[in-house]
């Protein structure tokens, strides 16, 4: 079985501070990563190299066996947008369009990159709005929506170009307490269809609940990966542990 997509040696600085050092991974098809660890650890870094809204400095990342990045470089082969397009992405503070209905920011991407026509677009738009529960606002612009409702919007949206990984970036860490539960059950029902996933989150239970492999970065480096009875079972973990107590 072959990596739905795989690191190597991934690093990232900001002029000298090293933010990514050396990371190394791959998640298989179907499978649920959970990233936990300290403000600053450079999980979002690591999500925003993956879908090229960073410039890396050095390593590889391969989706589907095919290059995107090789030592540091943007493969010179590759469809950088085709690939990219792989993955979907969801923001911490939703990122919609404020300009455009919710149906809007659903169909702006696969219009612009001519997935399908008009109509089949509309009922894809349709269909997503659905399944996140929202059927009713497809009309509706961001600034009239709850936070996880926008949250909900910015799922569907990542789901119209049919993306084989889904990357979250913190996809609770903006909303009301009581507002987190809404979105958690769409990512939990994701989970439960397969879908690939890479989740940065604070949510300890919902990571040990819904995740197959846990990773604790810490300073730049993936300091422990397992399973989440390794991750939030084990006393050994001594860093992770000290990192879970404090929270
Ligand atoms: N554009 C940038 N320029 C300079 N430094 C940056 C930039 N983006 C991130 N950093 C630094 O990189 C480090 C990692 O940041 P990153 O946002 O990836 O961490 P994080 O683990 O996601 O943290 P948090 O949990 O607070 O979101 C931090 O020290 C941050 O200040």
């Amino acid at each position: 079985m072959s990596s739905m997509i795989e690191v190597r040696q991934l690093q990232k600085s900001f002029g000298s501070l090293d933010v990514l050092k050396k990371l190394t991974f791959a998640v298989n098809p179907g499978e649920v990563v959970a990233v936990i660890g300290p403000s600053g650890s450079g999980k979002s870094t690591m999500l925003r190299s993956l879908v090229h809204l960073e410039e890396v400095t050095g390593g590889s990342i391969y989706i589907h066996g095919k290059p995107l990045i090789e030592n540091g470089k943007y493969a010179g082969n590759a469809d950088i947008r085709e690939i990219t397009a792989t993955m979907g992405m969801v923001f911490q503070h939703f990122n919609l369009f404020p300009h455009l209905s919710v149906r809007g920011n659903l169909e702006l991407a696969p219009r612009t990159l001519k997935r399908g026509n008009p109509q089949e677009i509309a009922a894809k738009s349709k269909e997503l709005l659905s399944k996140v529960g929202l059927a009713d606002k497809a009309d509706v612009y961001p600034s009239k929506l709850s936070g996880g409702q926008k949250q909900r919007v910015a799922i569907a949206r990542a789901l119209m170009l049919n993306p084989d990984i889904l990357l979250f970036d913190e996809p609770t860490s903006a909303l009301d307490p009581e507002l987190t539960g809404e979105v958690l059950r769409v990512i939990r029902q994701l989970a439960e269809e397969n879908m690939t996933m890479i989740i940065v989150t604070h949510e300890m239970s919902f990571a040990r609940d819904v995740a197959d492999r846990v990773f604790f970065m810490d300073n730049g480096e993936i300091a422990e990966s397992g399973t989440p009875e390794q991750i939030f079972g084990s006393p050994r973990l001594e860093r992770t542990r000290t990192f879970l107590n404090r929270d």
